[in-house]
């Protein structure tokens, strides 16, 4: 029987509960497709803050350095906010995951599933046309990371700063997997800049243009941050990848997500050159619904899926999942915030829509 060898980073909030049903998952399309896992706990964010004080510990890292992949849930919350930037569980565990494995592509796919128009946020005639986009986000630089930041000067004359940042290497580098990922879809990329104003997007088209002459198959335009925010909600249809940047495609994504219907359907996986990723809910640790069992644990399991396809070689496993997800939300199981205001069903809990995929796994074969 294969093995996989995994690190689990169920990290803060909701990440725990929903990471719970992923597991579930993961162990049943291991019983159907023949592997199996060994699966290293780790405390990652502010749960690692509570028992070790340090966001990432040591043996976080060695665990991750020494999987297959990692499946990472979410982390921070209001408890951590009051501790020094650094040391909060973002920017102390997050970002410097991302960076230490280089995962600069993260892969955000948002679909409206055929049937399931009615839980999207969209007007009703423009979700019946439609929606399955890529956004594919660059994620180790821009101003997430540029260097300096910082805070200066006293009083009302304090100031913050941040650098918005990206090296031609970077920006050629994720327009690669744009136009690699739009060749295996529709074969259209709309990049994402603000090339109006910005010096850092002005370099960013230049390059994107660049790369596109290597790729005559496939249609690329570009778009404002602003336009294409409006765009989306108006012809959210017409859309096939998106590569935008780190900040941008962090925006984008979450928009993405609620046209399909909630932030807890959609999954992630970041990768880098080599192939290694970490795959991670879009949303973060929805501290306002953590620990009352009613966190969607849909975009926990799809990531899960997408860590078997990109980076553990189940692809039949993941095409099973992706399957039984779909067929129990097109069967009707929905937890609370997919059903509309004053819905008299009854909603599904977190274990409840894990059971339900589960289920549909089972009975696939
Ligand atoms: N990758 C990560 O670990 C991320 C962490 N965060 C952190 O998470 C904390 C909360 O951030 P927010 O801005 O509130 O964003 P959030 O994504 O955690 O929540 C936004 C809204 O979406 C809902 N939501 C998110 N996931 C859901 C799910 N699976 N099922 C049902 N509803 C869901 C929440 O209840 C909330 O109403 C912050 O500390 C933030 O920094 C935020 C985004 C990503
Ligand atoms: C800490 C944030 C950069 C996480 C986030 O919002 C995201 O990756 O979508
Ligand atoms: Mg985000």
């Amino acid at each position: 029987m294969r093995e996989h060898n995994i690190a689990i980073l169920a990290g803060d909030g909701i990440g725990p509960e929903v990471m719970a049903e992923a597991e579930k998952v993961l162990a049943a399309a291991g019983q159907q497709f023949g592997f199996s896992f060994r699966a290293e706990h780790q405390l990652v964010g502010g749960a690692a803050i509570d028992a070790h004080g340090t966001p990432l510990p040591a043996q976080t890292l060695a665990s991750c350095e020494a999987a297959d992949a990692i499946l990472f849930g979410s982390v921070g919350g209001p408890k951590w906010e009051h501790l020094p930037p650094n040391e909060q569980p973002e920017r102390g565990s997050l970002l410097p995951l991302r960076k230490h494995f280089n995962l600069f592509c993260n892969l955000r796919p948002a679909k409206i599933h055929p049937g399931l128009e009615p839980l999207s946020y969209l007007r009703a005639d423009i979700a019946a046309k439609g929606m399955d986009v890529l956004v594919v986000r660059e994620l180790t630089g821009d101003i997430y990371f540029g260097q300096p930041r910082g805070r200066e000067g006293e009083g009302e004359q304090e100031y913050g700063y941040d650098t918005m940042r990206y090296s031609r290497f970077e920006i050629r580098r994720i327009a690669r997997m744009a136009f690699d990922a739009a060749r295996q879809r529709r074969g259209r990329v709309l990049s994402v800049d603000k090339a109006n104003v910005l010096t850092t997007s002005m370099l960013w088209r230049e390059e994107v243009i660049a790369i596109a002459a290597d790729y005559p198959d496939v249609t690329l335009e570009h778009i404002y941050i602003d336009n294409a925010t409006m765009q989306l909600l108006r012809r959210a249809s017409e859309f096939d990848v998106i590569l935008c940047g780190n900040l941008f495609g962090d925006i984008i994504s979450d928009e993405a997500a609620m046209i399909t219907g909630s932030m807890g359907l959609l999954p992630s996986a970041s990768l880098n050159e080599s192939g290694f990723g970490m795959y991670e809910p879009a949303g973060g640790s929805a501290p306002d619904i953590a620990g009352q069992g009613i966190a969607n644990p849909v975009a926990q399991i799809l990531s899960a899926s997408l860590m078997l396809r990109h980076s553990l070689g189940e692809g039949a496993a993941a095409d099973a999942i992706d399957s039984a997800v779909s067929a129990a939300l097109a069967d009707g199981c929905l937890t609370g915030e997919l059903l509309a205001p004053g819905s008299q069903q009854r909603p599904l809990s977190t274990r409840e829509m894990g059971d339900a995929i589960v289920q549909r796994i089972k009975e696939a074969r």
